[in-house]
């Protein structure tokens, strides 16, 4: 799937001298999975799929070996290389060091994919565009950092270095006019079908049959096969019997992708069929250079981008978690100092406030919140389905996220099944949650699901631990509730890590370290007048520095119902399109 946002495309070349092995790192980070099942030889290449920071580990071996999945045991000689955002190449020198060869390369995949488009100028004017949007939307993101920062009192970072050449703000036409005419190529093969065709000619080629039976048949089954959109149905076969010396002017004009094909293949090839591959290869050499010309400053501004942004992520994550972290330990034990009011509910729940800096902002320790089993049995339902976690910076659009790093899954609790662990938790969370609020929610209809998450600590070496930047899970800006929109949370801590993970709210001055069994609720909504919390229910996950955390979320909605269930609305209520309903799993970071 590589239109989804975060996947990312790039290429590994072995320059290094002999073979290299590559594998990624699962998302526990114990396990290195092999990219492929065999090393990659000198000067060859592999191409890569995968997630925005993915991790892999590239080692030198002694020869070709098979490469099986194997525990991770970190080398000094191990080079680690993290995905970027965009198509790179990245080149493996003798050192194993790694050189990411950017602008150039991208360019270079956008000439090669534009020459099978059917208008390649224009192909090339997106490729530029979209470099432009991404590196505008990583601004973005940077801009949405700086206003966390300073909500957050912290100090403001410095801003990355722009780009040699400085901000690319001005937009660069691109201009193909100096690399003269295209040679128009009707119908050219794409992808597979071009693969296709190849293995068919060059099977033809090996077998060396040259009676004109033989040819005529197998070119008459390329060109069904391969060649359909060639300008005629039956340019493969032509070509194939030497039409495109004898009749050059109708041929090239007509057929020009299978003259050019069979060409390599049949003693027929003509001058003319050369002149024409040569004239295109030159046309895609001056196209790389401009293309890369007026694309590069936006590829550099977005790797600026994305080192601004990390800057601003740890300005964050010292704002918010350093303080409570920084002797290694867990921070401050729930609901010191809080007076406790036990709460008589299915089971006796021990809750502590443990701030309320206004009328709509509350934060809550629950003590004994989840039994033993009900934890596991919630946990060992989600376990299957987790997936990397999502965030929505996008109308519309769940994309994985810089800012948040778990795996998570949706638990749907059966509500007919009363003795379910799910459904005993769902029910107790909102008998809980009328308690404490006056929110009035209905849990019996239209409300998102419990979202199940899991943080993995950092084994060494193996890539930064789980955690969740500064957040709120609905709008939080004091502006008036819309219906649909999240009012209060519940988190159950189902496991709790060795060390880290805390859950703190900065601005409320209060952390909670987990505690299995124990949960945090907190609202932020003043339901008299009607307005939102303006950022004391801000909170982060921070990260999970040794073992696991897993924890139950419930992100409670007011003013949903059957007929107006949650997936029409976004975290803060604002409404989306019906007819397109997402799955929502995760709140909006300041949007
Ligand atoms: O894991 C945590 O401590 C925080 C989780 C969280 O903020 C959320 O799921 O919205
Ligand atoms: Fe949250």
């Amino acid at each position: 799937a590589t239109d989804d946002p975060a996947v990312s495309k790039f290429s590994v070349r072995n320059l290094s001298g002999g073979f290299i092995g590559l594998w990624w790192i699962d998302h526990r980070g114990r396990q290195l999975v092999a990219q492929s099942a065999v090393a990659v030889r000198h000067t060859s290449s592999v191409e890569i799929n995968s997630f925005r920071g993915h991790r892999f580990v590239i080692r030198r071996l002694r020869r070709k070996a098979r490469l099986a999945d194997v525990p991770y045991e970190p080398r000094a000689t191990d080079a680690v290389l993290e995905v970027g955002p965009t198509n790179d190449l990245v080149v493996v020198d003798g050192d194993l060091r790694l050189t990411v060869h950017n602008a150039r390369y991208r360019a270079r995949e956008a000439v090669a994919g534009a020459l099978r488009a059917r208008d390649p100028v224009e192909a090339l004017r997106g490729a530029v565009a979209g470099w432009r949007a991404a590196w505008t939307a990583e601004r973005a993101l940077r801009e949405r950092a700086i206003e966390d920062v300073r909500r957050l009192g912290g100090d403001r970072p410095e801003e990355p270095a722009p780009p040699p050449g400085g901000w690319p703000f001005e937009e660069r036409p691109l201009d193909l006019a100096p690399c003269g005419e295209l040679v128009a190529e009707p119908g050219a093969p794409r992808g597979a079908t071009a693969a296709a065709l190849e293995a068919l000619l060059a099977g033809w080629g090996a077998a060396r049959d040259d009676t004109c039976a033989s040819r005529e048949a197998l070119a008459a089954r390329a060109s069904r096969e391969a060649l359909r959109g060639d300008g005629h149905a039956s340019c493969g076969r032509w070509a194939a019997v030497g039409e495109c010396a004898a009749n050059p002017d109708y041929m090239l004009a007509s057929c020009g992708r299978s003259c050019e094909l069979w060409a390599d293949h049949a003693p027929e090839a003509t001058a003319a069929v050369a002149r024409r591959a040569q004239r295109r290869d030159a046309w895609a050499a001056c196209a790389v250079d401009r293309v890369e010309a007026a694309g590069a400053r936006y590829v550099a501004a977005t790797s600026a981008e994305l080192n601004g942004l990390a800057r601003f992520h740890d300005a964050l994550r010292n704002r918010t978690c350093a303080a409570y972290e920084a002797d290694g330990t867990n921070p401050l034990a729930p609901a010191v100092g809080a007076a406790t009011t036990t709460l008589d509910l299915d089971r006796p729940l021990r809750v502590a406030t443990l701030a309320a800096p206004s009328a709509a902002a509350a934060i809550y320790h629950v003590e004994g919140f989840a039994a033993a089993a009900e934890c596991r049995d919630a946990v060992a339902d989600a376990a299957p389905r987790m997936a990397p976690a999502t965030v929505n910076e996008e109308a519309n659009k769940a994309a994985k996220s810089t800012s948040r790093r778990a795996h998570a899954a949706n638990l749907v609790p059966d509500l007919g099944r009363h003795d379910s662990a799910p459904t005993k938790l769902w029910r107790r969370a909102f008998a809980l949650a009328n308690a404490l609020t006056d929110y009035d929610l209905d849990g019996e209809a239209g409300q998102e699901p419990f979202s199940v998450i899991h943080y993995n600590g950092s084994v060494a070496g193996a890539g930064p631990p789980d955690e969740y930047l500064p957040h709120c899970d609905g709008q939080c800006e004091g502006s008036p509730h819309q219906a649909g929109g999240r009012v209060a949370t519940l988190l159950l801590y189902c496991r709790a890590p060795a060390r880290g993970g805390a859950t703190t709210f900065a601005n409320a001055r209060v952390a909670v370290a987990p505690r299995a069994g124990d949960a945090v609720f907190f609202s932020y909504l003043d339901a008299a007048s009607g307005r939102m919390d303006v950022g004391h229910t801000l909170h982060s996950g921070c990260p999970v520095v040794e073992g696991d955390k897993w924890v139950l979320t419930l992100w409670f909605r007011k003013g949903v119902s059957a007929a107006e269930p949650w997936e029409r609305f976004d975290p803060t209520g604002a409404r989306h399109d019906a007819t397109e309903v997402v799955a929502w799993d995760e709140g909006l970071v300041y949007s």
